[in-house]
């Protein structure tokens, strides 16, 4: 259809609303104008006389008054084009008062000024353009031939202004109307577009990242030109300056201007954050609906295909999660016209927002991107498999659904190991891994090109000044968390029940902790008091969840107040499982006090700022306490107070894979990750390495490994394969990236040869895949004792003498020695392995067959 034709056949379906407005607004106009005194001044006196006399002429003619109006409104530049979508539009986003966009001229004064600028100014000198416009069409006449002019306008192409051409086909434009009020209402060139309007009622936000100051410079340049055009005076932010968080509830117009770098930079911290939000399949899909937005990337095109990748990243991720592009993304070459660039885009963007004539270009642009590929949101569209509020686990879990750790997500150790009974889900997992898989790769793809800038500081190391305290947990953590189950105490700290505790209750096993050190599972209780790190481990499946930082910026809640909330957590989502078939009556009972306490849930427990008061506290109540760092953190550990047993995550041997695998945060995480493990040997009481084995990452590092447990000298070295949760995340890991048991095994015998004497393996916990190695401290003659005197230790602690690992040791049930026929599993308990759809159809083939024999 041509552009005409289309004109026409709307015209012809949106006439009479319009009709309607036009006479309704010119009559409101009329009363409102009539008044003794109108509410409507301007500054211009003679526009006053003429008001007056014409308001005279109305009472004495309305119909003429009407006409009049109306003849003045399509000259009227500060009337925005009312095309139907936009009339729509205006209507969905505007104000109240906004909501009346042709009445704004019978506003009382106060209101009336509370509209930007841009709409309220009449700007004579458009009209001129307008008419100069006009002029340039007038050798074309529209469909009236030009019959229908503004009196005293000669140039004019008549109320169409010669688009609706006489194209052979039908139609009938508004000069074909035999109404008054419609034959004079041609569309009208406005000074800015309706669907912009409620956003210019704010200033823009321009933010800017750079280093050597050109993006600066471009960002107030694009703020000159902006307030040159009528529009209130833009806010300009340093990218760093800006907690990330809030682009979550920014409705502004917001304009990025990035430069690029694949070093340590200002947009690391914000790229980081958008990418995992973008990719956090529990963020809403349209999170960033309300944001509208425009990116520039300033780059060099000499890095080749890493050219302006930041921003280019920025600006798809903004579309994938809602945020509606105001214009296309413009880029910078510093090898070639920069700031020429810059200008053209600067121009052609200011030009688009106030200019109503590229309205197409917005209907092509102000739409959030498709998504491409799994949506951030996908998997919540089923919410039947949700904890609810009252953690009822007897429906299946979101993560249950996907095969990945859930409830039964366990501490860092025992919630990412492969419980063999779940390898039913495996097909799933992979099904589910390859999709998300696929989505990572491109965007891990650009991430490896950029360095981290440690968070909290300046491009020159300076320290970033404090920002106002707040909540660690936003609401939209909130609702992401309790959705998978945790239980969140106060602002930062997080309860979890672990899939052993269930196990345990049902007399079905307990966790590799019950066979190394003598733990039940229903007496422990798992949380943290920190829900944030500085770390981003591929292999953790919760990354994406978690708030990240080198420093604790938020608010910080009362360690009783944490204690308290815990326990009440966790002894009520207990509660729930007390209906739950196999439930053991004494279990549940002996369950209702906690005895042992992991505080390794998710996130760096030591980060939180009184994990000393905290810890007293818990063996105050004779809770023993085993508390998980990632090696980020020395001083803190080196001023821990002593704690039951305390590990350190040793996720690989050099400094290339361990930034591989775990993504620290902080630059200098090698020299921080040694010195937690000086740190560690200095401590006296138990310590522990934790190994997690991820085939092809980390398993040739047999001389590394020696070398870092010589350097810590630990009392225990717990090796495990890589749990497979179903998702590699940027990692790439797939089924193939976890060892056999065999594999451990044989990982764990070239560590002990290389060690030499003084370590040995002792204990195993073959069901997840978990193998204990022990200092020789602990063996008298052939015993092991690997397991903890509980009591003892409380004793010792309450005596504030010193003391050391070998003040509280006990002895190892030989079941859970290494080689032992029980392969760590206690004989008391049932060994419980999940049917398979084979089994489950065998039998009842059988059963079939027996009540047919009967
Ligand atoms: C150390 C360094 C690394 C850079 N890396 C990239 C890059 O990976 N990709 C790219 O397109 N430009 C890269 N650039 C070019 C800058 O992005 C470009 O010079 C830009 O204009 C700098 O903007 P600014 O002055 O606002 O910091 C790099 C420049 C430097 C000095
Ligand atoms: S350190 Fe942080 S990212 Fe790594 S496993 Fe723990 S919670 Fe996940």
């Amino acid at each position: 259809m041509s552009s005409s034709s289309s004109a026409v056949q709307l015209w012809r379906e949106y006439r009479i609303p319009l009709v309607c407005m036009a006479v309704g607004i010119a009559t409101l106009t009329l009363i409102l104008s009539s008044k003794q005194k109108s509410t409507f001044t301007t500054t211009d006196n003679d526009d006053d006389d003429k008001n007056k006399k014409k308001n005279n002429e109305a009472k004495r003619n309305p119909q003429t008054k009407v006409d009049e109006l109306v003849e003045d409104m399509a000259h009227d530049p500060t009337i925005p084009r009312l095309s139907p979508e936009a009339v729509n539009r205006v209507l969905e986003h505007a104000t109240p008062e906004q909501k009346q966009p042709l009445q704004h001229q019978g506003l009382k004064k106060e209101v009336y000024r509370k509209l930007p600028k841009v709409i309220r100014k009449k700007p004579k000198k458009k009209q001129a353009e307008l008419d100069a416009i006009a002029a340039a069409s007038a050798s074309t006449t529209g469909c009236c031939g030009g019959k229908h002019k503004a009196d005293g306008d000669d140039n004019s192409a008549g109320c169409c202004g010669g688009k609706s051409q006489n194209d052979g086909a039908a139609h009938s434009c508004a000069c074909s109307s035999s109404s008054p009020a419609t034959l004079s209402t041609p569309p009208v060139l406005a000074q800015i577009d309706p669907l912009l309007l409620p956003l210019l009622q704010d200033p823009i936000k321009i933010f800017f990242s750079t280093i050597t100051g050109t993006a600066k410079l471009f960002a107030q340049q694009l703020a000159e030109s902006a307030t040159a055009r009528g529009l209130p005076v833009p806010k300009l932010i340093d990218i760093v300056d800006y907690d990330t968080e809030d682009f979550l509830t920014e409705s502004s117009l917001s304009i990025f201007i990035l430069s690029t770098y694949n070093v340590e930079g200002p947009n690391d911290w914000f790229l980081k954050w958008l990418e995992d939000t973008r990719f956090d399949w529990r963020v809403q899909k349209e999170s960033m609906n309300r944001l509208k937005f425009s990116v520039f990337g300033l780059g060099d095109s000499a890095y080749g295909d890493e050219f302006c990748n930041g921003p280019k990243s920025a600006d798809k991720w903004l579309g994938q999660m809602g945020a509606q592009r105001v214009w296309p993304f413009g880029e910078g070459d510093k090898n070639a016209d920069q700031g020429g660039a810059f200008k053209q885009w600067n121009d052609a963007l200011l030009a688009s927002l106030l200019d109503p004539t590229q309205s197409h270009v917005h209907e092509a642009y102000f739409s959030s991107d498709e998504e491409d590929g799994a949506s951030a949101s996908e998997h919540d569209d089923d919410d039947e498999g949700d904890v609810d509020e009252n953690g009822d686990y007897a429906k299946q879990t979101k993560e249950e659904k996907l095969g990945l750790p859930t409830i039964d997500g366990g501490d860092a150790s025992e919630g990412e190991m492969v419980d063999l009974e779940d390898m039913g889900n495996v097909a799933r997992k992979i099904k589910q891994a390859k999709e998300d898989k696929a989505l990572d790769e491109e965007a891990f793809a650009i991430q490896k090109v950029r360095a981290k800038r440690a968070v909290g500081e300046t491009k020159d190391g300076k320290a970033i000044k404090p920002r106002e305290v707040r909540e660690m947990v936003s609401p939209l953590l909130y609702k992401s968390l309790t959705k998978q189950g945790y239980k969140i105490i106060g602002s930062h700290s997080g309860v979890k029940i672990c899939r052993w505790t269930k196990a345990a209750l049902r007399g079905r096993g307990f966790c590799y902790k019950h066979s190394f050190y003598g733990i039940q599972s229903h007496l422990c209780m798992e949380t943290t008091p920190s829900l944030a790190c500085a770390n981003k481990c591929v292999f953790c499946w919760r990354h994406h969840t978690n708030p990240v930082g080198t420093e604790w910026r938020w608010k910080v809640d009362d360690p009783e107040f944490i204690l308290e909330g815990a326990l009440e957590n966790h002894y009520g989502m207990l509660k729930q499982l007390k209906g739950v078939p196999g439930v053991r009556a004494d279990r549940f009972v002996e369950a209702t006090q906690v005895k042992h306490c992991a505080l390794s849930l998710v996130g760096e427990p030591i980060f939180y700022p009184h994990i000393n008061e905290f810890v007293n506290l818990l063996h105050k109540k004779r809770i023993s306490s085993f508390l998980v760092t990632n090696a980020q953190f020395p001083d803190a550990i080196a001023n821990m107070d002593p704690v039951t047993q305390l590990y350190v995550s040793v996720d690989a041997s050099t400094k290339e894979s361990l930034k591989k695998i775990d993504r620290p945060l902080f630059r200098d995480f090698w020299e921080r990750f040694l010195d937690s493990l000086d740190a560690l040997g200095k401590k006296g009481q138990r310590t522990v390495y934790r190994l997690t084995l991820v085939k092809d990452f980390n398993t040739d590092e047999i001389a590394n490994y020696v070398e870092l447990i010589r350097r810590g000298q630990p009392d225990f070295i717990e090796v495990k394969g890589v749990t497979y949760c179903g998702y590699g995340g940027a990692s790439g890991l797939t089924m193939a990236n976890v060892p056999y048991h065999a594999e451990v095994v044989r990982f764990v015998e070239l560590i002990q040869e290389q060690l030499g004497p003084g370590y040995e393996i002792a204990a195993e916990h073959a069901h997840s895949c978990s193998i204990l190695v022990a200092s020789t401290k602990f063996k008298k003659g052939d015993k092991w004792y690997t397991h903890i005197d509980y009591d003892r230790f409380f004793e010792l602690v309450e005596s504030g003498e010193k003391f050391t690992s070998l003040d509280y040791m006990a002895e190892t049930p030989t079941w859970a020695y290494f080689g032992a026929p029980e392969g760590g599993f206690d004989p008391e308990e049932t060994r419980y392995f999940r049917k398979t759809k084979d089994q489950r159809k065998a039998e009842r083939d059988q059963r079939e067959e027996d009540e047919q024999n009967q």
